[in-house]
């Protein structure tokens, strides 16, 4: 099971965004799923987010929601401790969709029944449509192919509840209360499987709840830069610039917003890959004319990581000391305006949506790993944060940026995570250690643009196993070195995510260079597993 599926897994109620559009929220029964269903709504041009499944009637009632989806969910509704959901929801006139498991939450709750079917669907099923007037299978084949995953089934539908659906062994796999506008699914209409399943989520969005499909990133422009002028007003800022796509396009906005208020500061902590100081100070500057300083702050960032090999209290760490760095920034800046020397209060980061989701956050979370700049921001921040883009995903964030004409060679570029190297050597930082990882990066970076795989690949970490060593024969003579491991993957917003099937070739060209060329690695092994159970990064 994936460990996310724990049902103690919250993900975070993040603050409401200022200009973030009523949205339907998205209820995580611990799915597998549950991100997929937020991009579905989204695709559908409706604003989406994720909320916990303990989340109360008063807060959705806050939240001011248009629509909720209920998720599927691992557990089974009858079953001690599974995942509770305040039923009270069902009663504040929200249109809402339940799939899977959630399809049986609401069963349960509005007095239908579920039992343990004793027969398992898993993976296509055919299904036969019997109520195509309904709006929730409107249009709808009468025989169609569906993705199942499921042993427990809806045995009685609730009182006022139309059967729309069934399978051979699921005799109610849909239902509807159009009065009460309440829906369900035991299908996962997310899933590209399911040959209709997106025209269901429509259905329900559009048809069945009245929804326009009047958003989509585009819109977020107009409303972010309106709402960072509202927040900031005549302030200045500093942002937070890395040289990757989320703060450059963060930067954008906050610029078209309150123009030269703003001044860019790029952290050289010392875990960066080589060629990427003059990359952002020269390439980066050059192509936005942004105002720039860089910070050097390499003695600072590797005293504090000095000894210390466990990847959460790195992360604590290199999330501190960016901080640490950003004040030493305001602090310089000041010092040089010294006659209009207000404090500066704003800090913006190019934080997304799936940064905060995995830094979980809420209470009783399981956090996956802490994102320097959400789960590490040390607890005396000082800063008031601007992160107009903490509700996207890195695809809706790359059209933004393209609307904003930032050059393809910044919209397109592979993420690299803020810790840098730092969480790519597995056990303890050292000079020596970033300077031979460094070398064997930038050897598989050329090797894969030389190919022409840059556009296939997500990215592709490379990673040092410094506490790990193997023999080998180099010259007739035995060697005792580090392996490196090559991470490539694909994915379309790093929640998930394939290991990349790259040429033999290439590979081979890889690992004897790196073996030949980079001193005490005589090995080059390649990770082939997805997300999940793995994460992109080791750390
Ligand atoms: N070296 C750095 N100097 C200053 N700020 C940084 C640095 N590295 C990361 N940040 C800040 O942390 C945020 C999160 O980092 P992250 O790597 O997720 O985003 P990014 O670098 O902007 O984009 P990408 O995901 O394409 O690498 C950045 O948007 C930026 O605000
Ligand atoms: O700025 C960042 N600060 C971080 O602390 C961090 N941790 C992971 N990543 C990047 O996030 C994506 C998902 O990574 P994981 O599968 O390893 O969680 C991948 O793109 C990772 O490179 C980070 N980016
Ligand atoms: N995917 C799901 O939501 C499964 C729900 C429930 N655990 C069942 O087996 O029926
Ligand atoms: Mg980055």
């Amino acid at each position: 099971m994936n460990r996310k599926t724990n049902n103690s897994w919250r993900p975070p109620i993040s603050p409401q965004q200022p200009s973030a559009p009523a949205p339907v929220l998205v209820v995580d029964f611990g799915a597998q799923y549950a991100q997929l269903i937020a991009r579905r709504v989204r695709e559908a041009n409706v604003y989406s987010e994720i909320v916990p499944h303990d989340i109360t009637a008063a807060e959705v009632a806050e939240r001011n929601p248009i629509g909720i989806v209920l998720s599927g969910g691992p557990s089974s509704v009858y079953e001690d401790g599974a995942p509770a959901f305040d039923a009270a929801i069902f009663d504040l006139g929200i249109p809402v969709l339940g799939i899977c498991y959630g399809f049986q939450v609401m069963a349960t709750a509005l007095g239908g029944e579920v039992a343990h079917s004793g027969v398992r669907e898993y993976g296509s099923t055919n299904v036969t449509v019997s109520d195509a007037g309904n709006a929730l299978l409107a249009d709808q084949p009468a025989a169609q192919t569906v993705w199942m995953s499921h042993g427990d089934s809806v045995s009685k539908a609730p009182a006022g509840f139309d059967v729309l659906a069934s399978t051979d062994s699921t005799p109610v796999a849909a239902f509807a209360n159009d009065a009460r506008r309440l829906y369900g699914v035991q299908w996962h209409p997310e899933v590209k499987h399911s040959v209709h399943g997106q025209q269901v989520l429509e259905n329900f969005l559009h048809r069945a709840a009245g929804i326009p499909a009047d958003w989509n990133s585009g819109n977020v422009i107009a409303d972010q830069v309106a709402a960072i002028r509202a927040q900031v007003g005549t302030g200045k800022v500093i942002c937070a610039l890395s040289g990757g796509v989320d703060s450059a396009v963060a930067a954008a906005l906050v610029h078209k917003a309150v123009g030269d208020q703003l001044v860019c500061v790029f952290v050289d902590h010392g875990l960066l890959r080589a060629g990427e100081r003059e990359q952002v100070e020269i390439d980066y500057v050059a192509a936005t004319g942004v105002r720039l300083v860089t910070i050097d702050a390499e003695d600072r960032f590797l005293s504090a990581l000095d000894g210390v090999s466990d990847p959460e209290q790195k992360r604590k760490i290199i999330g501190r000391e960016f901080i640490r760095t950003f004040e030493q920034a305001q602090a310089q800046l000041l010092a040089e305006s010294a006659a209009d020397g207000d404090p500066i209060r704003f800090l913006v980061q190019g934080t997304l949506y799936p940064d905060v989701v995995e830094s979980g956050g809420g209470t009783g979370t399981a956090n996956i790993k802490s994102h320097h700049n959400v789960g590490g921001l040390p607890e005396d921040l000082q800063f008031e944060l601007v992160e107009p883009l903490r509700t996207l995903f890195k695809d809706e964030v790359r059209a933004i940026g393209r609307e904003l004409g930032l050059p393809e060679i910044i919209v397109g570029r592979q993420p690299f995570p803020g810790p840098g190297l730092g969480i790519r050597i597995v056990g303890e930082v050292t000079r020596e250690r970033l300077e031979l990882l460094r070398h064997a990066d930038a050897i598989v970076r050329a090797e894969l643009t030389a190919a022409g795989l840059d556009s296939q690949i997500w990215q592709c970490p490379v990673v040092l196993l410094a506490d790990v060593r193997s023999v080998g024969v180099q010259g007739d003579g035995r060697s005792y070195g580090h392996p490196i491991v090559l991470r490539p993957v694909s994915s379309e917003d790093a929640m998930t995510a394939d290991w990349t099937r790259l040429p033999y070739d290439v590979l081979a060209r890889i690992s004897n260079r790196i073996t030949n060329e980079v001193a005490d690695v005589n090995r080059v092994v390649l990770d082939v597993t997805s997300k999940p159970p793995g994460t992109i990064e080791w750390e």
